[in-house]
């Protein structure tokens, strides 16, 4: 059960961290010292993971007991540099190939290159310390040539190299279309088709055929550059690739399209945004004939410049709202969403005259410049984007010159702690920011599931009056809701599908909480003549494109789908969800069940629910958990004691500190993101990046290199040499000379792309700099601790209501009016509407409060692993059978008391372990 749980991407989930990729060390030959060889050696062993973290953990029970915080040696900052600095003698830097690093966390997976998690830098005989001499670098051998064809198909010889950049995205060789239209323009035009709506004939002649060649031709070059890339790249990619030869389908579908009545009906609609010319354009660009229950009223609101609050229900037609707001209003409308697989499902349901756009991290240089400099030419008018581009200065300048007349932001209840997805880069979509930075007035924030407390603290934090609320019932009332209880699912399941009112059910999602319930189950469907296929995060992109293709053509009647496959999913005849697990709230439940029914017809949603499993997850709630000390520890090593703090760049690698201080990396960001934008801004966060570097030089002796190029000289001064490799932290050097991590990022590219040098980067890092140091950590801990421990209730609590209401619904049913056959609809939607109107109230649960072996279980737990460091929610985790950074489940389930106290509470089992360390301690002490 621990392992492989889904996440939806959001912040607190109950999801473990995903395992990464480990590199395999090969045996090393003893003759391999020869200089030569050592320049192109394999990257250094990876020291053995600790067996127990905890031998060396930080973690004492001592509370007291706390470890100073680590200094980062950083020089002073002397001046900022500009990009032509660098070189002594021209500037060396490409501006189109300028990109900046960020980070989508939801769709981010280490290249593979990367050394493995537990893996750090071992010292070796023979370093030569910090300093290069010109003795040290022999010309390394002439790495392999490969051929390969432009689009005009001449072949050039480019080298083949080690795809070691950031994110290992190699950067494409420049494309050239026919007709003058440059580089990978037309793929990255994501609705291209043939520009007829206002920017007619700026794009060359490219037939039809040719552009099917050339996407293919692009998604092949791009699969084998991405070949370190992680599983969602490939999906973005292909999703861009695909989306361009449908626009070329539906440009000709839509022939008929009547460009000039439509540009009317826009004009009409921007100088009189009347009831009937917005139907009018609604019918011009739909097809359809009216507006559904509150959507001409969020329009209405948007283009008189008014922020709003859209609550609709689940496939009630949300996104309408936004986008025809966006083809009448003048500027770019930008649309911040949690998911890249969410934004690329929007990209494709855009109508072919909006033109869209996405900038995400798993994007080459190319695309990433290309969309930029379409949304510059006014190319673009709805750009999709994360909320961590936010972090990003250099995407904000885009924006300088170009007006945004609207920011969406969509699944807005991420903005808010007290919801069940919140996501702390979302924290950072407040109105004064997009004020300050973007110089936006309008916002138009959308949910279907929002809770009274959530609404508020969403609509405060994007300065949206209370009046500016449009909000319609939850759930739609096509949803036949049933609930059962049951001892053995796998058999209700397989007798509900086969029951009446389930066997010309067409099209079934079947939701689990872990992904090899959902392996097993589709297995036990397909061996009982059910076609079922399953899908989680754990399936390689690729594939689950298929499943959702098969899904989709009705070639496959289930799904059985972990959290991973849902949010803004579009298949209007899915007839019935089935929850074989229990969600986690009544949000995750109202937006799943949300998947049935768009179509409007009868659609069924049933429910499973045990005992069992509600303990499990219950545990899983308190998986983010901190303590005050921990949190403590964690400032002092933030605001590391150094004299000049300000303006410096500081790292935290987040796999090292996660461990260090058993605390989840989301819970670690979630942390800093409030030292951002609480009440006092103590620090500024930057985009995160690889933190270590590791250089080989090519072409030129370093020391030469180091002549003409400023940099090069930085870094062989602060520097290391391993295996004969340049070793160095990138935020250090960037301090060392004055610039910031992204002009350092950027120019090492430009000298990989002149065969200068190759790179490998590693240990991913939340970097920051300091804007004030708190004057008491201690009271700042205090609070930040108590802040986290109400989110955590707020969850607990959130799965406590999802638990009683399906309880209520089958003990209670009968006695209510209108439940019957089975179907508790109504009493489920009174359950829901009661919960939404007013969630912070709390709700009894069944959790043990004692237990007459806790106490003594523990104490033989202690004993039995005296050579351990533990806390009392250390303890208390692992009763629950829940792992952490530093007590990993591969080592500590092993355990016969893992997960053995699920059924009592946890602050109970917390409260024993603490008793039982003290006396531990105590007579340790004796
Ligand atoms: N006025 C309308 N008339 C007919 N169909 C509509 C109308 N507005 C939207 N739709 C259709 O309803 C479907 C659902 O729309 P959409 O995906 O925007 O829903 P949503 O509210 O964003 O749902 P979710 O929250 O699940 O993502 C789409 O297929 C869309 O084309």
């Amino acid at each position: 059960m621990e392992s492989d749980s889904d996440s939806d991407g959001s912040h607190i989930s109950a999801t473990p961290p995903r395992p990464k990729p480990t590199l395999i060390s090969r045996p090393r030959s003893s003759q391999s010292n020869s200089k030569a060889k050592k320049l192109f050696s394999e990257p250094p062993a990876p020291a053995r993971p600790d067996p127990s973290p905890l031998l060396s953990s930080d973690l004492p029970f001592q509370i007291l007991r706390r470890s100073p915080g680590q200094t980062l040696a950083i020089p002073t900052v002397d001046s900022f540099v500009t990009p032509g600095y660098f070189s002594k003698s021209a500037p060396s830097f490409s501006k189109n190939r300028r990109v900046s690093i960020d980070f989508d966390p939801d769709t981010y997976d280490p290249p593979s290159t990367f050394s493995p998690p537990n893996s750090k830098p071992q010292p070796e005989a023979g370093i030569s310390g910090s300093n290069y001499s010109a003795a040290d670098w022999v010309p390394p051998q002439p790495e392999p040539k490969v051929e390969v064809a432009n689009r005009s198909g001449v072949s050039s010889k480019i080298v083949k190299k080690n795809v070691n950049l950031i994110r290992g995205n190699a950067p494409l060789p420049p494309v050239k279309l026919k007709g003058g239209a440059e580089g990978n323009f037309v793929k990255l035009n994501l609705n291209g088709r043939k520009r007829k709506f206002l920017n007619k004939g700026r794009r060359g002649s490219f037939s039809s055929s040719s552009r099917r060649k050339f996407y293919r031709k692009g998604k092949r070059k791009l699969t084998a550059q991405d070949g370190n890339e992680g599983d969602e790249d490939g999906l973005v990619t292909e999703a861009i690739a695909e989306q361009q030869i449908r626009s070329q389908e539906d440009s000709k579908r839509a022939k008929k399209f009547d460009l000039e009545a439509f540009e009317e009906a826009v004009a009409a609609a921007r100088s009189e945004p009347s009831d009937e010319n917005l139907v009018k354009l609604l019918r011009l660009t739909y097809g359809y004939d009216s507006f559904r229950d509150g959507q001409l009223e969020a329009i209405k609101m948007v283009l008189a410049g008014d922020s709003t609050m859209v609550v609709l229900p689940t496939g009630a037609g949300k996104s309408l709202c936004y986008q025809l707001s966006a083809v009448i209003l003048p500027g770019v409308t930008l649309v911040v969403s949690p998911l890249i697989a969410l934004m690329i499902d929007q990209l494709k349901q855009l109508p072919h005259m909006i033109r869209g756009g996405l900038l995400c991290s798993s994007q080459t240089l190319e695309e990433v410049s290309g969309t930029i400099r379409l949304v510059q030419e006014g190319g673009i008018k709805v750009l999709f984007v994360s909320p961590e581009r936010f972090l990003n200065g250099e995407f904000l300048s885009i924006f300088s010159a170009t007006p945004i007349s609207l920011v969406v932001v969509d699944e807005a209840h991420c903005v808010s702690e007290w919801s069940h997805n919140f996501r702390p880069s979302y924290m950072r979509l407040r109105a004064s920011m997009l004020r300050a930075k973007l110089n936006v007035n309008c916002i138009l924030a959308m949910t279907a599931t929002a809770t009274a407390t959530t609404l508020s603290s969403v609509m405060s934090a994007l300065e949206i009056p209370p009046n500016n609320l449009i909000q319609k019932a939850n759930l739609r009332d096509n949803l036949k809701l049933s609930v059962s209880s049951s001892g053995n699912r796998m058999k209700d399941l397989l007798k509900l599908i086969k029951s009446t009112s389930f066997k010309d059910v067409q099209s079934i999602i079947i939701y689990c909480k872990f992904q090899f319930e959902t392996e097993m189950i589709s297995r036990y469907l397909c061996d009982n003549n059910i076609n079922a296929k399953s899908y989680h995060s754990g399936i390689p992109s690729k594939d689950r494109t298929h499943v959702q293709e098969l899904f989709f053509t009705n070639k496959i009647r289930v799904v059985v789908a972990t959290v991973a496959f849902g949010m803004g999913l579009d298949k209007r005849d899915i007839g019935s969800v089935i929850h074989y697990t229990l969600p986690e709230s009544l949000e995750e439940y109202v937006q799943e069940i949300g998947r049935a029914g768009r179509d409007g017809r009868l659609s069924y949603c049933h429910l499973y629910f045990d005992d069992n499993t509600y303990y499990k997850l219950r545990s899983l709630m308190y998986s983010d958990g901190v303590d005050e000390y921990v949190v403590n520890k964690f400032l002092c090593q933030v605001f590391t004691s150094d004299e000049n703090l300000k303006g410096k760049i500081y790292s935290l690698v987040k796999e090292t500190a996660s461990r260090k201080f058993d605390m989840k990396e989301e819970v670690m960001l979630t942390i800093l993101t409030q030292l951002e934008l609480g009440e006092v801004q103590y620090l500024h966060l930057l985009p995160e990046i690889n933190v270590t570097c590791i250089l080989n030089f090519h072409k030129t002796s370093p020391v030469l290199l180091a002549e003409k190029d400023v940099l090069i000289a930085a870094i062989l001064k602060k520097s290391e040499t391993k295996h004969g490799q340049c070793v160095f932290d990138i935020p250090t050097i960037a301090n060392s000379i004055g610039v910031t991590t992204t002009i350092l990022t950027n120019h090492l590219q430009n000298l990989k792309l002149k065969g200068e040098v190759t790179y490998e980067v590693k240990d991913q890092a939340y970097c920051y700099t300091i804007v004030e140091v708190p004057a008491d950590l201690c009271s700042l801990s205090a609070q930040l601790t108590k802040w986290l421990s109400e989110v955590e209730s707020c969850k607990v609590r959130k799965l406590d209501a999802m638990f009683n209401a399906a309880v209520s619904a089958v003990n209670n049913c009968e006695k209510m009016e209108g439940c019957s056959d089975a179907q508790q609809t109504l009493c489920l939607q009174r359950k829901i509407l009661e919960y939404f109107s007013e969630d912070n109230v709390d709700v009894p649960n069944k959790m043990g409060k004692s237990s007459p072996f806790l106490q003594a279980d523990i104490k033989v737990f202690l004993r039995s692993n005296s050579q351990a460091k533990f806390t009392p929610r250390a303890v208390a985790r692992i009763m629950h059978g829940i792992p952490s950074p530093a007590y990993a489940s591969a080592f500590w389930s092993k355990t016969h008391f893992w997960g053995r106290y699920t059924h009592i509470d946890f602050q109970v089992v917390m409260e024993a372990a603490k008793a039982e360390l003290i006396n531990f301690v105590r007579k340790d002490a004796v």
